[in-house]
């Protein structure tokens, strides 16, 4: 009995190397792992489940043989790829998560969220996000012709390239105080959360006891898993691409 946990591997065609590292995860690693959950940044880009390119179709098809061999999946949505559709993830198998979600995961509640909402000090992003979940922005974004939204996310991947680069690198990692209030907000000890690509198990104190911060890391040089089993605790992996 084991549950797997991935994020950031902010898949993409011109990192053909991480696809291929992707699909050789599910043929070794989730042969009798009840649960397979995907916290977000998954793709590097989403303009909408229509554009069916070749690298979405192939991942829907290997997911959905990991479902129907008896593995359940969950998708969570990233600050890149939050477009994914409820038609996208049918194709896939996978069930959509809401950011944050709580889980029992062997019996600990455990606090699941992509990460990029818990960067509090980011202002200027905290803003950038709210505007790219607002329901109506998405409707008219998704309303637009394939065409136009292509060229807009290359403007809106080149401007976020920009404005990264300039960034202080504190910023941009989660507000110790914003975890706090997450995990006290939700009642739990335990969060898994990516984002950051700063993989790592911190202990930290949430509802007067001690309590876990769990960051996935991202599939660059290295590709980064989380196995929990009952009666254990959760084990960051990382193996060379
Ligand atoms: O961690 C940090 C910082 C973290 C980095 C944050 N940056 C970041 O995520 N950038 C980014 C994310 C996704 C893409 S995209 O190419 O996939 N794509 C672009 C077009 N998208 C769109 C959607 C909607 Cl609803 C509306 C529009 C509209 F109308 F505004 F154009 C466009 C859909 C998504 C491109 C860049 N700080 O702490």
């Amino acid at each position: 009995m084991s549950t797997l946990f991935i994020s950031d591997l902010h898949l993409e065609e011109t990192r053909p190397d991480i696809t291929g590292a992707f699909l050789r995860f599910l043929d070794e690693k989730t042969p009798g792992t009840e649960r397979l959950y995907i916290l977000g940044d998954f793709f590097e880009a989403w303009i909408g489940d229509d554009e069916r390119t070749p690298l979405q179709e192939q991942v829907a098809s290997a997911l959905k043989a990991v479902c129907d061999r008896g593995t359940e999946i969950f998708l969570m949505h990233g600050n890149r790829d939050f477009l994914i559709g409820e038609d996208y993830c049918q194709r896939a198998g996978a069930t959509l998560l809401d950011d944050p979600t709580v889980i029992d995961l062997y019996g600990t509640p455990t606090l699941l969220m992509h990460g990029d909402s818990l960067c509090t000090a980011d202002e200027e992003y905290q803003k950038f996000r709210a505007n790219m979940r607002n329901p109506q922005m998405q409707k008219m974004m998704l309303a637009r012709p394939l065409e136009d939204r292509q060229k807009m996310a290359r403007q809106l991947r080149d401007m976020s390239m920009a404005k990264n680069q300039g960034k202080a690198e504190a910023i941009m990692d989660v507000t110790p105080e914003e975890v706090v209030r997450e995990m006290e907000a939700h009642g739990v000890q335990r969060m898994i959360h990516g984002h950051t690509h700063r993989p790592a198990i911190h202990d930290l104190t949430a509802n007067g006891q001690p309590a876990k911060r769990i960051v996935l890391g991202d599939w660059d040089e290295n590709i980064w898993w989380l196995t929990a089993e009952p009666g254990k605790e959760p084990e960051l992996h990382k193996q060379p691409l």
